[in-house]
């Protein structure tokens, strides 16, 4: 069954890459490969990109494992399924008979219950996902459950601001810019979505509780943006030898 959340994606899935870089005047770009580089995932890695949407993240993150690396993208939007798939075979095309040659996997399941193994990735982030699901420790969880000891995690979404000049700005952005250039496209619901879901985001320092409530020995929230934007990076202890 389609929940409310699944149905606000696969709407907006026509228009999603367009706008995420017309209204972020490009800088969202920025901010992923920030979160691909503290995810520390390096060559020849098994990485997962969690609520990949259209791919943009998986696909940096596939960058960085290689050829012989393998990455999996998990999302519940069919429709952003598709554009990443479309994505994927246009930056990597394959010759028809070719056995695949650049391993990316994308995976079409809730992150609350995730269809891996326990302790399978190297390495994972997740791109504006941990905002938008129903339950943010069970997601934490089931990160945590299905990475590799000594893995890290880092996962970027919106972050309020502590300062008020720099909240009431973002507000006024969010209000007064990017809700008016969705309402031209008919897409004002689905991008009106985006305040609300800010306001009831635990900040830094809680993301960083519940991510040690759930067994993360190591988490750290790192401001960017001014604090408008912020990346939770979560380590799970190694194997002690
Ligand atoms: C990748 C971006 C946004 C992802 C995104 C997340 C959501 O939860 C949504 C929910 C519903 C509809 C759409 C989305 C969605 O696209 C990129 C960021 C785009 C922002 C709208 C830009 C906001 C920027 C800051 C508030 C201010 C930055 C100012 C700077 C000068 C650019
Ligand atoms: C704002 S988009 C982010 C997409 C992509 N990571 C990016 O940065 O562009 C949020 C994504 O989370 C997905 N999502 C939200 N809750 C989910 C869940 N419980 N399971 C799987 N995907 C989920 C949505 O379908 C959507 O694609």
């Amino acid at each position: 069954m389609t929940n409310e959340i699944q149905s606000i994606f696969n709407r907006i899935a026509p228009v999603y890459d367009q706008l995420n870089d017309w209204l972020s005047l490009g800088q969202h770009r920025i901010w992923k490969e920030m979160a691909v580089k503290w995810s520390a995932a390096k060559p020849g890695d098994t990485a997962l990109d969690l609520c990949c949407g259209s791919g943009d993240l998986a696909l940096r993150l596939a960058r960085r494992v290689g050829a012989t690396g393998k990455v999996y993208g998990v999302d519940f939007s069919a429709n952003l399924l598709e554009k990443a798939k479309e994505r994927s075979q246009k930056q990597y095309p394959q010759p028809a008979l070719a056995l695949p040659a650049v391993g990316i996997a994308w995976v079409e399941a809730d992150v609350l219950n995730l269809p891996f193994d326990d302790n399978q990735f190297d390495a994972a982030t997740m791109g504006y996902g941990l905002r938008n699901v129903k339950d943010i420790s069970r997601s934490l969880q089931e990160l945590y459950r299905v990475l590799k000891p000594g893995a890290k995690a880092a996962i970027l979404d919106f972050h309020r601001p502590s300062n008020p000049q720099l909240r009431a700005f973002q507000q006024l952005y969010l209000d007064g810019f990017v809700v008016p250039v969705a309402n031209y496209l008919g897409l004002k619901e689905e991008y009106a979505y985006i305040s609300p879901s800010l306001d009831r985001f635990p900040i830094g320092k809680e993301q960083i509780e519940l991510a040690h409530q759930v067994g993360f020995a190591v988490a750290t929230h790192y401001p960017i943006v001014n604090g408008m934007m912020g990346v939770l990076v979560l380590s799970k202890l190694g194997a002690i030898s």
